[in-house]
């Protein structure tokens, strides 16, 4: 699926109607297949532009299309199917507590069934070996009936990745999928998903707080910093110097090491969500 955001403005999905704009003016087109990697400080609207493109959040100024359609614009039917198309990975997966990881994996999948076949699923999940195969991708496969409360951060967080290998979507929206992972973990997430996106020409993009794994696993970056685009770049252009800029006042990001994991049980404010 194709991407086209014109001159996007939009507060974070959290944010009050008095809250300053976390993106102004971003203007972005992606190809059907391709794969993004979108880098910046902390706060510079990363996680906004992501919820922009899963239709879970209407920009306040602009347009965006996905795959030729404005989802703002379509009957209500229309704008239901095109999220079905659509994955979005949040940075804390929202797992219910007490839910086995099988049931979990496969929910990534319920935006593609009727109201029946969805609650059926809650109880008895109809393809655990297509839940199995998607976890064994992230070295998981022996989690498959534990509970989800049971597992780690970076287990959940798989755990959150693994569902969009069975969603079928056409656009995988990841939101810090490394923030939780040790280096030989995050390497094999990274693997997975793009190859992933390769092989099921699905359009990929990941937000990343590790420059090194968006430069060396995405040939494209783009860079983004108090909600603009500062660049949009392959990445073999993404100089030192072109990172410094973008992460001037904010160099401990590039050079420390990436933000500390926010535990589930943190309880971030609830934000909206309409798709997986
Ligand atoms: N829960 C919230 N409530 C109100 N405003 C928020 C909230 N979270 C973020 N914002 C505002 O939205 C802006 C963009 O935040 P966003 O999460 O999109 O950035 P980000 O680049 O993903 O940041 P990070 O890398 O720290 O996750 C922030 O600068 C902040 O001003």
């Amino acid at each position: 699926m194709n991407v086209v955001m014109q001159h996007c403005a939009g507060r974070h999905p959290a944010a009050s109607d008095q809250s300053p704009l976390a993106l102004q003016g971003v203007s972005l087109a992606i190809e059907a297949g391709e794969q993004v990697a979108v880098i910046g400080p902390s706060g510079a609207g990363k996680t906004t532009l992501l919820h922009v493109l899963a239709c879970a959040l209407k920009p306040q100024a602009g347009t965006v299309q996905l795959g030729g359609q404005n989802p703002w614009q379509v009957p209500k039917a229309q704008l239901k199917r095109l999220r079905q198309s659509l994955f979005l990975a949040p940075q804390v997966p929202p797992l219910p507590p007490r839910q086995r990881v099988v049931t979990a994996v496969l929910a990534g999948r319920v935006p593609q069934m009727g109201l029946w076949q969805s609650l059926r699923s809650l109880f008895y999940p109809s393809d655990a070996a297509l839940a199995q195969q998607a976890l064994s991708e992230f070295d998981l496969a022996e989690k498959l009936f534990d509970r989800v409360d049971r597992l780690s951060g970076g287990e959940r967080q798989r755990v959150g990745l693994a569902r969009g290998l069975v969603s079928g979507a056409s656009l995988l929206l990841v939101d810090e999928p490394l923030s939780a992972l040790d280096p030989v973990r995050a390497e094999q997430a990274m693997q997975t998903l793009t190859g992933f996106a390769q092989q099921s020409q699905a359009t990929l993009v990941c937000t990343l707080h590790q420059v090194d794994m968006a430069l060396k696993h995405f040939p494209r970056v783009v860079g983004l910093r108090d909600g603009r685009l500062v660049f949009d770049l392959p990445a073999a252009a993404v100089t030192p110097g072109v990172l410094t800029d973008l992460y001037a006042q904010h160099l401990d990001e590039l050079t420390g090491p990436a933000p500390e994991f926010v535990a589930p049980d943190a309880k971030p404010a609830p934000v909206p969500m309409h798709c997986r």
